[in-house]
């Protein structure tokens, strides 16, 4: 596991880690992913990022509001994608036991601009816009330190960013689409800060006092306030809903003209995508789809005879789902480097063979039906991570989207992610497009294309199988058999099960197909 982060393999670090009681007590939580109702495709049908997260800067004094105002906006917003929200005291530098020394002292000067790392901040903040993970620093106002750990931050449709020196720097500004300044009188932020700091960041009042003097007041007056001359809009650090309501609706207008109908378009390509060229139609030849089909053998038939059958029982179809992930997981392995190797056989000879010579290898199946793939995953490839990734689709508008992302660290990192061998598992792909969206995910980590390995039950020829293929030519895909229809109608027995979410909404469907395999897998 890297030295850069530690805890859990798939879990979001900063939280897991062993913390002292004082740091736990006032570790601010101040960047916060919040996720209210998904986040929709970010890309296009070609595969590529339609455009960056819409990033908003709030600065102001200290105690000014400005984490008060980027919490007022994302509540504002209401059912919007993902937020996150990044805080610029993050990126104060490191310091040194000489200057740690001044700062229990109250004498180190923090609100000069020097004492944040802007390069650093800037570079996080440019790959969360451009839609990559960033793994950001962790900083505690307790010990005036910046700490071993780092927090993951993936996936932001919006990114509020909020510190005092938030405009100050030209390279910052230059990568926000809206600037705030929250200007506020001097003696409410004294005494906002005094009650927080006493209650949050463990400070006496004569040290608050003894620094502000010293170095808030003179830094405010000389670097904080000039910058107000940046900012759009200029909020109050009081009775500020309607501002904050104008600004939440500036954002929402800037979303809906970002918002793609996708789930539609792969559904059905040759109506979308005629005259380009790899759109698929139910006939399109399997050869141009460049599918890695297992060979079709008598026995690989009655694996999915008895799938496929409608009168198979659960027992049957877990035991069978299992067998068939299991082959194609062996054959999808032979996309892994092998290098010869020689070896001594227990009676003394020399044999040639092979060996797996790949450093960071893992699972991420596509929740819920990608499940069904995992046990024949860990049967074949025992010992490496399985992330997953919650994709579902919009009740209103049949859009996909991302509800939770779980990945394993050598994906979170990108100078791992660089090196790893993913396999994607999904139980079919049909309009594509949670495939679509898994594979964005991997590749916005830095996952290279040729090293991900998407295993499937079953594709649709006539589905968005020929746009994916298209998008991402250098993904490997293998699968048990293929499909010829992709029709929108409703799975056999869903409504009359009186399944709520199914209740008089079509759902695309492929046939012959093996029905809902999430549900048949796990209910
Ligand atoms: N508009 C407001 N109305 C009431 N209380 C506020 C308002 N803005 C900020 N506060 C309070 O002031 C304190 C400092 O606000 P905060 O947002 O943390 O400041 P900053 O992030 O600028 O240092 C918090 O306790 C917060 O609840
Ligand atoms: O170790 C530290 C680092 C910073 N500060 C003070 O924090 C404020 C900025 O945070 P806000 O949340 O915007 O108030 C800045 O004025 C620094 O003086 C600190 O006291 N110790």
């Amino acid at each position: 596991m890297s030295s850069e982060l530690s805890g859990d393999d798939l879990t979001s670090v900063a939280s897991t880690l062993p913390v002292s009681p004082t740091r736990d007590r006032f570790q601010p939580k101040k960047n916060t992913v919040l996720v209210s109702h998904g986040r929709p495709p970010w890309y296009d049908e070609d595969g590529k990022p339609t455009g960056d997260a819409y990033v908003v800067a709030v600065s102001g004094g200290s105690g000014s509001g400005k984490t008060h105002v980027a919490r007022q906006i994302v509540k504002s917003l209401g059912s919007i994608p993902t937020v996150i929200i990044l805080s610029q005291d993050s990126f104060y530098k490191y310091h040194s036991p000489e200057e740690l020394e001044l700062a229990h002292a109250n004498k180190l000067d923090f609100d000069h601009p020097d004492a944040i790392d802007m390069p650093m901040f800037a570079a996080c903040l440019a790959d969360l816009k451009a839609c990559k993970q960033s793994n950001i620093p962790v900083y505690s106002f307790a010990e005036h330190q910046r700490l071993e750990e780092k927090k993951y931050l993936y996936g932001a449709t919006i990114i509020i960013t909020e510190g005092i020196m938030a405009l100050h720097d030209p390279v910052l500004r230059a990568l926000y689409d809206l600037k705030v300044f929250v200007q506020c009188d001097s003696d409410l932020m004294l005494a906002r800060r005094l009650q927080r700091d006493v209650k949050e960041r463990g400070r006496s009042v004569d040290g608050i006092l003894d620094q502000y003097l010293r170095f808030v007041k003179p830094s405010y007056d000389n670097f904080v306030r000039p910058t107000a001359a940046y900012a759009d809009i200029i909020v109050p650090g009081s009775n500020n809903t309607v501002a904050i309501e104008l600004i939440s609706a500036h954002i929402r207008r800037q979303l809906q003209q970002r918002a793609n109908q996708f789930r539609q378009k792969l559904a059905i390509p040759h109506l979308y995508f005629n005259g380009r060229s790899g759109a698929s139609t139910p006939d399109s030849r399997l050869e141009d789809l460049d599918l890695q089909v297992l060979p079709q053998t008598p026995q690989l038939k009655g694996i999915f005879t008895i799938l496929r059958s409608n009168s198979t029982s659960r027992q049957d179809f877990v035991f069978f789902a299992d067998r068939l992930s299991t082959i194609l997981v062996e054959h999808a392995q032979q996309y892994l480097p092998y290098f010869p190797k020689t070896i001594t056989t227990p009676v003394g000879v020399e044999s040639h063979g092979q060996i797996l010579n790949a450093k960071h290898i893992c699972g991420v199946s596509i929740l819920r039906s990608g499940g069904a793939l995992e046990r024949g995953f860990r049967r074949v490839i025992n010992d490496v991570p399985v992330g997953s990734l919650l994709v579902q689709s919009d009740a209103k508008t049949s859009e996909p989207l991302l509800l939770h992302a779980m990945l394993p660290v050598c994906v979170k990192l990108r100078h791992l992610a660089k090196e790893s061998w993913v396999f994607l598992l999904d139980a079919q792909i049909g309009t594509a497009a949670a495939a679509f969206m898994a594979i964005r995910i991997l590749l916005d980590h830095g996952v290279r294309e040729e090293r991900i390995i998407f295993v499937t039950f079953l594709v649709a020829r006539g589905g968005g199988v020929s746009v994916l293929r298209r998008a991402f030519p250098r993904v490997k895909i293998v699968c048990g058999a293929v499909d010829d229809l992709m029709q929108e109608g409703w799975l056999e027995g869903y409504r009359a099960e009186g399944n709520p979410e199914g209740l008089g909404r079509k759902i695309w469907v492929m046939q012959p197909g093996m029905g809902q395999i999430g549900d048949r897998y796990y209910l």
